[in-house]
């Protein structure tokens, strides 16, 4: 039987981040996609020119038509926009008892634009994060999440904990946002502290690199892999589609759903 695999997130028009980036990832790792879209956005390399939030009612009708037909394996959140949905999105989420819960806390995209209105975050803490099996929050949204400067791996250590300790099974810090030329994603688990290390890809084609990581955890998840390997497994194809990454328009161009599966055929000839 296949895995199933559902993305609640925005609609990027570009084709690099949100439900796009993760349709994309969800097909390339062999699951089987579903999306609720939350939003859409005008969007390309260069930015978000509009966002246009869907009405809350046909939100919840999409997550209503998946749960009497379809019933996902893992599922995950990106762009939720308001506070209104978050609640509701997250209430579904529970009376579903949908597990395997990974949540990608979107809030700014990367020319600046807010995917996630200001006074939403209080939902995101007290509605979201409790279901979530992992979230996978990068530099600024963890300090936006636990209201702490993060500038050392012991500040980073410590959002986790927080993190934890509001409901999530998983922590993953991203260090995307650091400095350096080594790249490290914290990972807690309420227990232990695990250093996931890379080096930095120089690059600007990190459009939808976020929504990508995430897509690829839910994937495996859906597979029924342990959470640990599955966030393994995301890094492996997040950085493959980072440093094959494509020209594709003139601002931050998309990751290569295509590099990781390459990569392993080679790695097999
Ligand atoms: N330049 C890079 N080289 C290698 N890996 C990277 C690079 N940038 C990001 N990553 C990896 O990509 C994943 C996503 O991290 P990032 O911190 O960029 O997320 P994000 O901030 O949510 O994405 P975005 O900035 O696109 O919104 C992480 O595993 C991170 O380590
Ligand atoms: C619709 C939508 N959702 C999310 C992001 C953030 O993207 P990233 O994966 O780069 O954090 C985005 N730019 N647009």
């Amino acid at each position: 039987m296949v895995g199933k695999a559902l993305t609640i997130a925005g609609s990027d028009s570009g084709g690099g981040a949100g439900i796009q980036a993760d349709l994309k990832t969800f097909q390339e790792l062999k699951v089987y996609g579903m999306s609720a879209i939350t939003a859409i956005t005008a969007q390309n390399t260069l930015g978000v020119q509009a966002v246009y939030p869907i009405p809350l009612d046909m939100v919840l009708k999409q997550l209503l038509s998946i749960e009497a037909d379809l019933k996902p394996d893992a599922l995950k959140t990106g762009m939720l926009f308001s506070s209104e949905l978050i609640e509701a999105v997250s209430g579904q989420i529970k009376s579903f008892q949908w597990g395997n819960v990974v949540v990608d806390p979107v809030m700014i995209a990367k020319g600046g634009s807010r995917l996630l209105q200001e006074d939403a975050v209080r939902s995101m803490r007290e509605s979201l994060i409790p279901l979530a099996t992992v979230i996978t929050p990068n530099i600024p949204e963890a300090e936006a999440l636990t209201e702490i400067p993060i500038r050392s791996m012991k500040d980073r250590q410590q959002a986790a904990r927080i993190l934890h300790k509001l409901g999530a099974d998983f922590v993953v810090i991203k260090g995307g946002h650091g400095n350096g030329n080594e790249l490290i994603d914290l990972i807690y688990d309420g227990d232990r502290f695990l250093e996931m290390k890379s080096f930095r890809i120089a690059t600007k084609n990190t459009h939808g690199t976020g929504c990508t990581f995430a897509a690829a955890i839910t994937a495996q998840l859906a597979k029924g892999e342990s959470v640990l390997d599955a966030i393994q497994i995301g890094k492996q194809y997040i950085h493959a589609a980072i440093e094959d990454s494509l020209q594709i328009g003139s601002g931050h161009g998309p990751t290569n759903h295509w590099a990781f599966q390459h990569r392993r055929v080679r790695a097999h000839s």
